[in-house]
């Protein structure tokens, strides 16, 4: 079935009151614009800033990135957040910046080090590629040439074809060499373990690549391995783009997404006014409040 197209401005109209929400967003092409040199990406200040007012009416939200955790931290600072980093081989619980409540699987440095080395020395005598040199993984990008991506596949199968515990993750003008066992999808499911049963959670997953199909997968199924049934809601998948995905909605860019965002933060200003809404003018209390005190 392919998604449904989300009209951002009015995200509100997929939200009830009757559920808590775990917002869980992929960073490059869903948070921040695509550039030919990964380090000048950047997500605008104008998102961080929606973000972090939804955050504080205590929603929970989680990033899910293919980018190192200390990279994603840089790109999201000031804001923390929880980060679920290189595809899900590091995970940061809690989002405050000297955390030690880090979760890295363990991953064979020798071997980093050789598949480093090696797909150095393949991609000597080609230009246009660019390689990023990750603390777990490296990946090789095409962006600035893209008719290397056969190239590219060659190379990195090559170079991990006597690596058992390795795998390749392809994505947009790039193509990843990582330790195997990782997914988005697993990441988000070990983020959701940390929610209480009792906050019946709708978790919703927004991203563009292939690596976030996971992510999609995990949410919107409904046995998604919680073993807890409160929180087996189903959740959302949102695709950003036109690609085929197995994300139930979508929206059409990255610009949407902030509109989204926008629109989800709405969803809380507007809970909060009708928390206040038949207020007792001696003690300004909102409305639960009162009922607990009747
Ligand atoms: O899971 P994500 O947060 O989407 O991260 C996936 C990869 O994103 C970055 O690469 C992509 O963005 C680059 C900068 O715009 C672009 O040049 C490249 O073509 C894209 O594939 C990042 O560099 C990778 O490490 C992430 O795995």
């Amino acid at each position: 079935m392919s998604p449904i197209y989300i009209q951002p401005n009015n995200f509100v109209d997929y939200l009830s009151n009757q559920q808590s929400y775990y917002l869980f967003l992929d960073i490059d092409g869903t948070l921040a614009d695509f550039t030919l040199d990964p380090k000048d990406s950047v997500i605008p200040r104008t998102t961080l800033t929606i973000l972090q007012k939804i955050q504080d009416y205590g929603v929970k939200i989680a990033i899910v990135t293919g980018r190192s955790l200390a990279e994603a931290r840089q790109m999201l600072s000031p804001i923390n957040l929880p980060i679920a980093a290189t595809h899900g081989l590091e995970i940061a619980l809690d989002g405050a910046e000297n955390s030690n409540d880090t979760c890295t699987l363990h991953v064979d440095s020798a071997a980093l080090t050789a598949i480093r080395q090696s797909i150095i020395e393949s991609c000597m005598s080609y230009s246009g590629f660019a390689i990023e040199t990750k603390p777990y993984s490296v990946a090789l990008h095409y962006r600035q040439n893209p008719a290397l991506a056969d190239v590219a596949c060659t190379i990195m199968s090559e170079t991990i074809k006597h690596s058992a515990k390795w795998t390749l993750k392809h994505g947009k003008y790039v193509c990843e060499a990582v330790p195997k066992g990782v997914n988005k999808g697993t990441a988000i499911l070990t983020l959701l373990k940390e929610v209480r049963a009792s906050d019946n959670i709708c978790p919703i997953f927004i991203g563009d690549d292939i690596t976030d199909e996971a992510g999609f997968m995990a949410i919107q199924s409904q046995n998604n391995a919680l073993k807890k049934p409160q929180q087996s809601a189903r959740g959302m998948g949102i695709k950003v783009g036109h690609e085929p995905s197995c994300a139930h909605y979508y929206v059409n860019n990255i610009d949407e997404v902030t509109v989204l965002l926008q629109s989800f933060l709405r969803f809380f200003q507007q809970q909060n006014i009708s928390d206040f809404e038949s207020i007792d003018t001696d003690c300004l209390l909102p409305k639960d409040v009162m009922r607990h005190s009747i």
